[in-house]
């Protein structure tokens, strides 16, 4: 049977986005979720999200990174409420549930503004800060942030202890001043580089903040795929009232 889809991207992730109102789409079918998002044999894409009715809320969105496995994706909400808007499902304010619990947004001119969960924790180390943020973040400063071997360094850290194989996403990240902060992130489930990461530019904006690093409120974010903003609130260590905002655009719709 013929699937049809839809392809986004939101600062260069991009996801297969498939409405599944119906329940037509088998969940338990991993492999073909992986071959939907292989670059080679596929559609292609950093992950797959499904659009699901539910009984209070707009939708749910059902996320999954490109080898199947399941996480929060910040980039993926953004772009799961532009979906949600092109179905007609919202107009321009949205509630929906996803693996961390419930999220506000809204959209405006393909701009999404998408609430996150609050952060309690974040976990100041020698050499790098741990937090999580729908999805868990290793975070450590690079100076050559533009001309390093992220694959071989990402992996070796996703791998490693502590995280061992449930792993972390892990960022690098140069600032470039208080307000504007260069990120590029290692993605587990994906494996490799991906050109932004929404829970990943989250933890960069609160852990900065947290060590002190910036005492700004809104935070620019500069990935390889382009620039997003986290606003946040603070107090004594927590973050609430955390936004990303950042476009979200359709690129082509298909059927597999
Ligand atoms: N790209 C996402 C993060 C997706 C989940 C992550 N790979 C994990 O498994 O933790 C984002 O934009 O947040």
């Amino acid at each position: 049977m013929q699937q049809t889809f839809y392809k986004y991207q939101g600062t260069g992730n991009d996801f297969v986005m498939i409405d599944n109102r119906q329940q037509t789409f088998d969940k338990k079918d991993i492999e073909h979720i992986s071959f939907l998002c292989d670059r080679r044999f596929g559609v292609g894409a950093d992950g797959l999200i499904l659009i699901e009715n539910h009984d209070t809320l707009d939708f749910e969105m059902v996320y999954y990174n490109a080898d199947g496995s399941q996480s929060f994706c910040g980039n993926g909400g953004r772009c799961a409420v532009a979906f949600a808007k092109q179905l007609g499902i919202i107009k321009d304010d949205a509630d929906f549930l996803a693996i961390d619990g419930k999220h506000y947004a809204s959209i405006k001119e393909g701009v999404v503004k998408l609430q996150m969960a609050d952060v309690n924790t974040v976990e100041k180390h020698d050499n790098h800060v741990f937090l999580d943020t729908g999805s868990p973040h290793h975070i450590q400063f690079e100076e050559q942030i533009t001309d390093f071997d992220i694959k071989t360094l990402g992996a070796k850290i996703r791998y490693g202890a502590p995280y061992n194989a449930v792993g972390s996403n892990v960022n690098f990240v140069k600032k470039l001043s208080d307000t504007e902060f260069k990120v590029r992130t290692y993605e587990r489930g994906v494996e490799d580089e991906t050109l932004s990461c929404g829970t990943g530019v989250t933890a960069v904006a609160l852990a900065m903040h947290y060590i002190g690093e910036t005492e700004k409120n809104l935070i620019t974010l500069k990935t390889q795929g382009g620039d997003l903003q986290v606003a946040f609130q603070s107090q004594n260590g927590t973050f609430n009232n955390v936004w990303l905002i950042g476009p979200a655009k359709i690129v082509y719709q298909g059927s597999i």
